[in-house]
């Protein structure tokens, strides 16, 4: 359905594309570059150290490659999937990404709009510029991504906020209790939430309000991060949290077994886009063997690095169940709003389903879907 264009762009031009942005989706980078301040561009597409991690996310891609099948003889393709107990009409979803305002003034609800459009979950950051309340108002199906601070009133009260405002399943980012070294934002002496501009989410819970005193900003530094917790730490989550559990940043084995043994329902197999630990795996490569170990226990979902609908499909050819996808369409709303993230999700979406069926396959689980060469 999401590829059925080919009338489309003669008759009338494609639904949900805006026709000045590009629909290779690497192209966005640069158009962003000379629209955003530096500080906001650099603080997007910035990543850890001298940036390897990041580079080696998008090499490990080139270096799979898809091994296309012929005379398959299906006229249609099923994007439809199972995750965390919900069905999705495809196998992508918007990550998180804190501080949207500074890329348009509708910042998180335009990204909700347009998910909310195109029938996306929208995964919603605790560093989010509008509360969690205002961006429920304007999505449809929602995750509530936890930054889990160091107190614990205030983590449960994001938890009891999020449950109150329908967002459905827990993400729970495990690789970002503190912010790594990123040379971009130290040149530019740049971090937003030390400008106020990621903090309303904080700002606007009363258990964080009541203890801030005359300085928030502060008081946000001070409990952002949780450095201290332990693999024993999750109970609480489940005290506090009675629908589906993720834990995002997963890229050693060893850990994704750990999650199954807590009993979450979820990993994300990621490494935040390369912005925390420079030299790390790049998360493609992190994904056989996790998914090889775990992945009839557990929902593996994966993200750093999803550039094009061919990047989805080898995600799920080495075993995710569906990906997340960050900077491009930070790129598209900073671009274009609520249509530029429209746009990114209908290209993604579109592109996805016509490499599936041009290599064969009629749905996301098809078992030939897991022919893939890895190119050394
Ligand atoms: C500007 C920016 C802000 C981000 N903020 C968050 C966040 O608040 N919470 C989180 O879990 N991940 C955050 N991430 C990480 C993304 O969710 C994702 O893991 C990462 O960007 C990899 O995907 P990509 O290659 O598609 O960008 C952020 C990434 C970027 C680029
Ligand atoms: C305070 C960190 C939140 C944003 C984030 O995750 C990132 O910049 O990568």
């Amino acid at each position: 359905m999401y590829a059925d264009f080919q009338n489309e762009i003669y008759l009338n031009g494609l639904t949900d594309i805006v026709p000045s942005l590009p629909t290779d989706l690497t192209r966005l980078e640069p158009l962003a570059e000379k629209k955003l301040s530096r500080e906001a561009y650099d603080y997007v597409a910035g990543a850890a150290g001298t940036g390897d991690t990041a580079r080696e996310n998008r090499e490990a891609f080139r270096r799979h490659r898809l091994v296309p099948r012929m005379l398959a003889g299906h006229t249609t393709c099923d994007l439809t999937t199972s995750v965390l107990g919900e069905t999705l009409p495809a196998p992508v979803l918007l990550g998180p990404v804190g501080v949207l305002r500074q890329l348009h003034p509708d910042g998180e609800l335009a990204v909700a709009r347009a998910a909310e459009k195109m029938g996306v979950t929208m995964v919603l950051s605790t560093a989010a510029s509008y509360t969690l309340e205002e961006v429920a108002e304007a999505a449809g199906p929602r995750w509530y991504q936890l930054y889990w601070p160091n107190d614990r009133d205030l983590a449960i009260s994001f938890l009891e906020r999020a449950k109150a405002a329908g967002y459905t399943a827990l993400v729970v980012t495990l690789d970002t209790f503190m912010l790594a070294w990123r040379p971009h934002d130290l040149d530019n002496a740049y971090l937003p939430f030390l400008r106020g501009l990621g903090n309303q989410n904080y700002f606007a819970d009363p258990v964080f309000s009541a203890a801030a005193g005359d300085n928030p900003i502060l008081h946000w530094a001070s409990l952002f991060g949780n450095p201290s917790l332990t693999w024993d730490d999750l109970v609480f989550l489940r005290e506090h949290w009675d629908g589906p559990i993720a834990l995002k940043g997963i890229q050693d084995t060893e850990d994704a077994r750990r999650a199954v043994d807590a009993g979450m329902d979820g990993i994300v197999v990621s490494n935040h886009g390369g912005r925390q630990v420079d030299g790390a795996i790049a998360a493609l490569d992190a994904l056989p063997p996790i998914t090889h170990a775990v992945g009839d226990q557990i929902d593996v979902l994966f993200d750093s690095g999803i550039r094009s609908g061919a990047d989805v499909v080898k995600a799920l050819a080495l075993g995710a169940k569906a990906v997340l996808v960050a900077r491009p369409y930070a790129y598209g709303l900073a671009l274009a709003g609520e249509a530029g993230v429209r746009h990114v999700l209908r290209c993604l979406l579109a592109e996805t389903e016509l490499t599936l069926r041009l290599s064969g396959h009629g749905d996301v689980t098809s078992p030939s879907l897991e022919i893939l060469q890895n190119v050394t």
